[in-house]
């Protein structure tokens, strides 16, 4: 790299003069606030939880995909009034860049994919686990950061694809124990608004705003809801044909409505037939306020959801046809879900279905006296060579501090590096789950 390389691929030109950074007296031991420490026992549930994400997306044949954390905010400005706008991470750079922490990975995976163009051979099954970011105000005491799960199917346009990403989700929820008794999806279409909008004339421009309106039906009063319509300049006529819409739970009384002309209906219809083959119709339901907070879905979406109606919302996704066009790339159809780290733990945590993950170790090392300290690094690294996992004991201590260390680490053998045994190329070996103790040649250690 050229020394004024900025590596961000863009001009390299002078940088605005560091700020002046004053040294703190004391540093705070705690993380920034809204984010999270991942000590081991935290972390432990955190890697299990990410190897079930990954074990899944293996299962469905999707390749692992990653982006940077810090973007150009240009990938997540849009104008359709989404909450995830106004709690951007973003900030202008040293080059005086506008950047943001990402607060989603489906606008990074569609740069990508553009960036690729014809290198890659559609259909693309990506995965990725990435952190994502929000500023938000701490007076709500959110968290600022949490980790998703990502998986995207690109250049499906058929319904087959968002089939089968409900089936990894199911497949994941599965795998923790979590039953349709726990958990559901209401599932919708976008086109669902759209054909209403159009019987509205409406133009297509308004349907990203309306959406993220809509999106707010559960969480704003239903007059501040038609004020932001109107205000948005839907009539009234519209927004009571949309809201009696809404309100519509089963697909035969939504065709009654729409009829069978649009591909609302025949999306839907198409998406629970296959459910019935995947086998999974007891997790699924149609519920047409689903509409989701993202300006950029254009087609079928779906959310998961606790029946116990105690979380928010586990997981979402949906269609999102027109993203890459938007960002200048071709129009290839794409369809993924997010997946958030935190609601999860607490439906675990609710159902019981924590699992048990200790720190464990095979053996701990120990010479008997400091002149063996090099023996027992050699004893180490066999046993390391071996596959075998190993705390050796770095400094000169006590049998008393290493049995209580042993067991604190959950060791399986203590290892005992001693003078006589050494001299005749042995060690000495004590089963702690038994107390079971022998001498051994230090080749036939295993
Ligand atoms: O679910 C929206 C979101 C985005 C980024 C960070 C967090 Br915490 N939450």
């Amino acid at each position: 790299l050229s020394s004024n390389d900025n590596g961000g691929g863009g001009r390299s030109g002078a940088l605005s003069s560091p700020p002046v950074i004053e040294v703190p007296q004391k540093i705070d031991v705690n993380p920034p606030k809204g984010t999270r420490d991942f000590p081991p026992e935290d972390m432990r549930l955190r890697s299990w939880l990410f190897q079930n994400f990954r074990e899944v997306s293996r299962l469905f044949g999707f390749e692992e995909v990653d982006f940077p954390v810090l973007e150009s905010e240009a990938l997540f400005v849009r104008k359709a009034g989404e909450e995830i706008r106004d709690q951007l991470y973003n900030f202008k750079d040293r080059g005086n860049r506008r950047v943001a922490l990402r607060p989603e990975l489906t606008p990074s995976l569609a740069r990508l994919v553009i960036q690729k163009g014809k290198s890659v051979s559609l259909p693309l099954k990506w995965f990725a686990i990435g952190q994502c970011w929000r500023y938000e105000r701490m007076t709500r005491g959110r968290r600022r950061e949490h980790y998703q799960w990502n998986m995207d199917i690109i250049g499906v346009p058929e319904v087959t694809a968002e089939a089968e990403l409900i089936s990894s989700i199911v497949t994941f929820f599965k795998r923790l124990g979590i039953t349709a008794s726990d958990v559901g999806f209401k599932v919708s279409s976008r086109k669902v608004l759209q054909e209403v909008l159009r019987c509205y004339s409406i133009p297509e421009n308004m349907f990203g705003k309306v959406c993220i309106i809509i999106d707010k039906i559960e969480k704003i009063p239903i007059e501040e809801i038609k004020g932001e319509l109107v205000s948005v300049g839907i009539s009234e006529a519209a927004i009571e044909e949309l809201l009696q819409v809404l309100s519509v739970k089963s697909l035969d009384k939504l065709e009654e409505i729409l009829g069978d002309a649009g591909d609302a209906v025949k999306d839907l219809k198409q998406l629970f037939s296959l459910a019935e083959k995947f086998g999974y119709s007891d997790w699924i339901q149609f519920d047409a306020s689903v509409v989701r907070g993202l300006a950029y879905y254009t087609g079928i979406v779906f959310e998961g959801f606790d029946r116990e109606g105690k979380l928010r919302a586990i997981c979402g996704g949906g269609r999102y046809d027109q993203l890459l066009s938007t960002f200048g790339g071709d129009d290839i159809p794409a369809c993924g879900f997010g997946f958030g780290d935190a609601v999860i733990v607490e439906l675990i945590k609710e159902k019981g279905l924590l699992p048990e993950l200790s720190h464990e170790v095979e053996n701990i090392v120990c010479p008997l006296d400091k002149e063996l300290q090099g023996a027992a690094a050699t004893v180490a690294t066999i046993l390391r060579q071996k596959g075998q996992s190993v705390d050796l004991v770095l400094e000169n201590k006590p049998l008393k501090w290493v049995f209580k260390r042993a067991a604190r680490i959950n060791a399986g053998r203590l290892i005992l590096v001693g003078n006589s045994e050494w001299q005749k190329g042995m060690v000495g070996v004590k089963i702690l789950s038994t107390g079971e103790q022998y001498e051994i040649k230090l080749d036939e250690l295993e």
